[in-house]
């Protein structure tokens, strides 16, 4: 992906005074590295403002935490920290000197006098009122922020530290994970939260963007005497890591894991609440680990403190990496295994380098591709069109489906768990489906359904996982939601959908989850096999309430009978007495 080219390239345009027109055949040929074209299209990554931004950065950190700790099987320990930076401690930490306004008519919140006399006369009438309600014992409304800001405003950056306990990185491949976008160790098949090798590259690139200063990482893998420090940003243009520092220091106390700091520009006004509903869904679908998150400002009322404690010990086993399915392989796939695979001939290159092709059916399946193909022949001699052929008989043979032994769902138990403990309903079911199919994917869909609890709104209540990530944005077009509202008849379970108070969980687990985007916000509601799952695992649930709902009726009603009855056995005894 990466792009050479010089810069003095001869078909690049001269820069001058007088614009000299384009020869007819000159190239309007231009490249542009990964990082830049994220850079430029920061939205698609989740980057859209600095609000969300700030939140996006939060949510990477903290998924990396998690794939980390628990790729060594440790119960992760997660430490999140936003801390809240004035512009002159900003402006002190880039080393530039504070400076006042001098012409005010230059900026984007300037008010002229007669403006700033009308929204003066308008406070203190606001003031006025504020001050009777309050002498006449009516609610007193907080007084509305002044409008008299029609520009961007003040900017508010933040320094955002993410420590865990995982594995930490090899002290050599630090930079590139961090600062070479499209770089990561998640690509193989298996379930884990990060799979673009983007996410950290992302939060440098806004840092850089909006901030200008370098990210912080300091690692320790288990049973290493050093810390690994590293300080780099990167150079977007040729997507590599700019090094500022890396160097080994003393790990004194032999920790292992992480700890990432980057400062950038954000806006916790906004996007304080869907952070800590993050916080508070992550604890639900992995109560196994403890989240710390802190939010530090210099306005002491601002400070917000969380320990989400761990509440069992029980970790899903990790997840397993696999093989392709048949089905699930393009041409290009093909002829990438085909160059990297250490087997020798047609056939061993079939039963090992894919999940369900045994021997005796990749000897078949060699027999069905023509004469031209013996079981003998070796795989790297294949021609392109011999290539096509395999492919073509992938796609038309049946194989079994791939087993979902390589998936960590989060569990009946765990997610049940989370519930309980996060919601407090009166009532709650979960299932737990078998593993299905998509395109050669393995996937597994978890829900549960509650009814009542803490902090729970009247009606529905969604909440989505992807891989054991909740996803807060894009709802309206998730396979969930559209489900959830669209193909349950809560009615049929009774279920009162309007007035009741349920929450509906589901989390999907994947070798592939289908995100649209790169900025994993939500699953499209277009693949028939996960909105069948999805159905069918929800009303799992909601059968399991029907009859918890059913007996509760009957057990009021039989209340209600033998009130009835004692209190017209009562009126009879005064009947008869009178
Ligand atoms: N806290 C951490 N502990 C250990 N390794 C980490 C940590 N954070 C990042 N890494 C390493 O850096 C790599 C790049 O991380 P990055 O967030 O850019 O991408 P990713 O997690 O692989 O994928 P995605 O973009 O989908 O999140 C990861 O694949 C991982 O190997």
């Amino acid at each position: 992906m990466e792009t050479g080219g010089s810069s003095e390239s001869p078909a690049e345009p001269k820069k001058g005074k007088t614009k000299t027109p384009r020869k007819p055949n000159e190239s309007l040929l231009k490249q542009k590295s990964p990082a830049e074209f994220f850079a430029e299209n920061k939205n698609i990554a989740g980057f859209d403002n600095p609000g969300k931004c700030l939140y996006t950065t939060v949510r990477e950190l903290v998924e990396n935490s998690l794939d980390s700790a628990e790729s060594i099987s440790e119960l992760p320990l997660v430490e999140v920290t936003i801390e809240e930076i004035r512009k002159s401690q900003f402006n002190s930490m880039i080393g530039l000197v504070d400076r006042e306004r001098v012409d005010e008519e230059l900026y984007d919140d300037y008010e002229t006098a007669k403006a700033r006399e009308k929204r003066l006369a308008k406070e203190a009438r606001a003031q006025e009122t504020q001050a009777k309600n309050a002498t006449l014992g009516k609610k007193v409304k907080e007084p509305s922020v002044s409008k008299g800001m029609k520009g961007r405003g003040e900017a508010s950056f933040y320094k955002v530290t993410c420590k865990d306990n995982g594995r930490g990185m090899p002290h050599d491949d630090i930079p590139n994970m961090f600062g070479r976008v499209l770089s990561g160790t998640k690509y193989g098949l298996k379930q884990t939260r990060g799979k673009f090798g983007l996410g950290a590259k992302m939060a440098l690139i806004w840092s850089k963007m909006s901030t200008g200063l370098p990210i912080e990482i300091s690692s320790s893998m288990r049973g290493q005497n050093y810390t690994s420090f590293c300080r780099l940003d990167i150079d977007i243009q040729r997507n590599i890591p700019h090094i500022h520092v890396h160097e080994k220091r003393d790990n004194m106390n032999r920790w292992h894991g992480a700890e990432i700091q980057v400062v950038i520009e954000g806006n916790w006004t906004t996007y304080r609440s869907k952070i800590l509903h993050y916080m508070r869904q992550m604890a639900v679908i992995t109560p196994y680990a403890q989240f710390l998150f802190k939010f530090v400002s210099d306005t002491p009322e601002k400070n917000v403190t969380i320990r989400f404690a761990r509440r069992t010990d029980v970790m899903p086993p990790v997840p397993l990496e696999t093989k392709h399915h048949p089905s699930s392989v393009d041409l290009l796939l093909i002829k990438r295994l085909i160059a990297e695979t250490s087997k020798q001939n047609l056939l061993q290159f079939l039963q090992h380098e894919f999940v369900n092709i045994p021997k005796a059916y990749a000897e078949r399946l060699i027999g069905e591709m023509g004469p031209e193909f013996n079981p003998k022949m070796p795989v790297k001699s294949l021609t392109s069109q011999q290539i096509v052929r395999i492919h073509q008989l992938f796609r038309q043979a049946k194989f079994d489906d791939p087993s979902g032994d390589c998936l960590s769902p989060a569990g009946e138990y765990n997610l049940r768990l989370g519930i309980i403990k996060e919601l407090h309903p009166d009532m709650v079911a979960t299932y737990s489906g078998s593993a299905q199919v998509f395109e050669g994917h393995p996937f597994i869909v978890e829900a549960g359904v509650s009814v009542g609890g803490k902090d729970v709104k009247q009606g529905l209540n969604i909440f989505r996982f992807a891989n054991r990530i909740p996803l807060l944005f894009e709802q309206g077009a998730d396979v969930v939601t559209r489900t959830v509202l669209k193909r349950i008849n809560w009615g049929s379970y009774k279920i009162n959908h309007i007035q009741d108070r349920i929450g509906v969980f589901v989390s999907i687990v994947s070798t592939k989850i289908p995100f649209k985007g790169t900025g994993k916000e939500y699953i499209g509601d277009d693949i028939t096999e996960i909105s069948t799952a999805v159905k069918s695992a929800i009303q799992q649930c909601c059968i399991q309430l029907k009859s918890k709902i059913v007996k509760r009726m009957q057990a009021r009603e039989q209340q209600e009978r033998k009130r009835n009855l004692s209190i017209s056995q009562m009126l009879q005894v005064l009947c008869m007495m009178f």
